[in-house]
């Protein structure tokens, strides 16, 4: 069973892969019609790079992109005003739904700007990328403007760490990329399952659940799948990407969100039947021995579709 489905993995991707040169814009333009196309940039801290990448957005993307949205994380540097006078609109996380529960990280800034955007496709980007051209949103639009089926397109590229290609993305190499082939060997095809790059068609991405902090794309790759299904997702090579570091440590916080999060979806799939529910509180050591504690639990905002109904009926009441 599960050596068919790496087999299905890998009969998918062929077919389901393409490269940003496969889109160019004139195809894309003529393919766009009514379709309407938001940039979601989830930014905390981000203002060294996130007005670069909101003006090549806008000089090479004009008629393509009808709306730019970056979402301040909880910033403490200049973040907004950067993006703001770059020409996005930027709406504060926490100003968004207000009424629904405090929830934080990652995840929690991309469901605020799912819910805050307004167009048909959703193309989120992270706005820490050193090396970001408009070809990565132009690449990741090209299988959703031009074929009906496809619901989902994730980015592929090499991760260089420093001056090393094929070195980076240490916690998708050593722990997303097995576990997804141990657990869901379908999705083993997605070159960078933790890639922080993709789109999708909005009415979809309404329809699943959001989890919090590093979890995001995790979750959100089994919950499509199961959504969807694989044939209906896709991925672009966009050649390389850089972005900022995180260090080794804050990584293993980000392993523990995403392991959680996997537990989620095994629990929820009815795969594994827990006699408890395993420990959030993860003990790191520094080089001097210092202990810090953290709390890596995830959380989980509903599909957004669910939200807009329940007010819609309060306010039909
Ligand atoms: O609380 C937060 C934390 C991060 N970010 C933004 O999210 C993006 C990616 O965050 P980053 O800390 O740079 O993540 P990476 O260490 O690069 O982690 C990789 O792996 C993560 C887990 O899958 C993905 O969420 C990332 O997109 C992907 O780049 C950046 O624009 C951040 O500013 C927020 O908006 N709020
Ligand atoms: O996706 C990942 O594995 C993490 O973001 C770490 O990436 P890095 O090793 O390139 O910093």
């Amino acid at each position: 069973m599960k050596r068919d489905s790496l087999a299905r993995a890998r009969q998918w991707l062929g077919p389901r892969t393409t490269h940003a040169a496969d889109w160019p814009l004139d195809v894309l333009r003529l393919a766009k019609g009514t379709t309407t196309v938001s940039v979601v940039l989830p930014a905390r801290n981000e203002e060294n790079t996130v007005g670069k990448i909101v003006s090549v957005i806008r000089r090479d993307l004009a008629d393509l992109v009808d709306e730019i949205l970056v979402v301040d994380s909880r910033s403490t540097d200049s973040t907004a005003a950067v993006a703001a006078k770059a020409g996005a609109r930027v709406v504060h996380q926490d100003d968004v739904l207000p009424d629904m529960p405090y929830m934080s990280g990652k995840g929690e800034a991309l469901w605020k700007g799912l819910a805050a955007s307004t167009g048909d496709l959703v193309v989120f980007i992270d706005a820490d990328l050193r090396n970001f051209g408009a070809h990565f949103v132009s690449g990741l639009l090209g299988p959703l403007l031009t074929d009906p089926s496809v619901h989902y397109v994730k980015a592929a590229y090499d991760r260089p760490l420093g001056d090393k290609r094929g070195e980076g993305g240490r916690v998708t190499e050593l722990l997303a990329r097995p576990m997804l082939n141990l657990f869901w060997p379908e999705l083993a095809g997605f070159v960078q399952p933790l890639g922080g790059e993709y789109a999708g068609r909005r009415e979809t991405l309404e329809r699943v659940p959001f989890v919090t902090e590093y979890g995001v794309e995790t979750a959100l790759l089994i919950d499509l799948l199961g959504l969807v299904g694989l044939d209906a997702m896709a991925q672009v090579d966009l050649g390389s990407r850089e972005h900022s570091h995180q260090s080794t440590t804050a990584l293993g916080r980000m392993a523990g969100q995403i392991m959680l999060t996997a537990w989620s979806r095994l629990e929820r799939e009815g795969r594994i039947v827990a006699s408890e529910a395993p420990a959030s509180l993860l003990m790191q050591f520094s080089a001097e021995r210092e202990v810090t504690v953290t709390d890596v639990a995830v959380a989980e905002r509903p599909p957004l579709a669910s939200v807009f109904d329940s007010v819609m009926e309060e306010g039909a009441a």
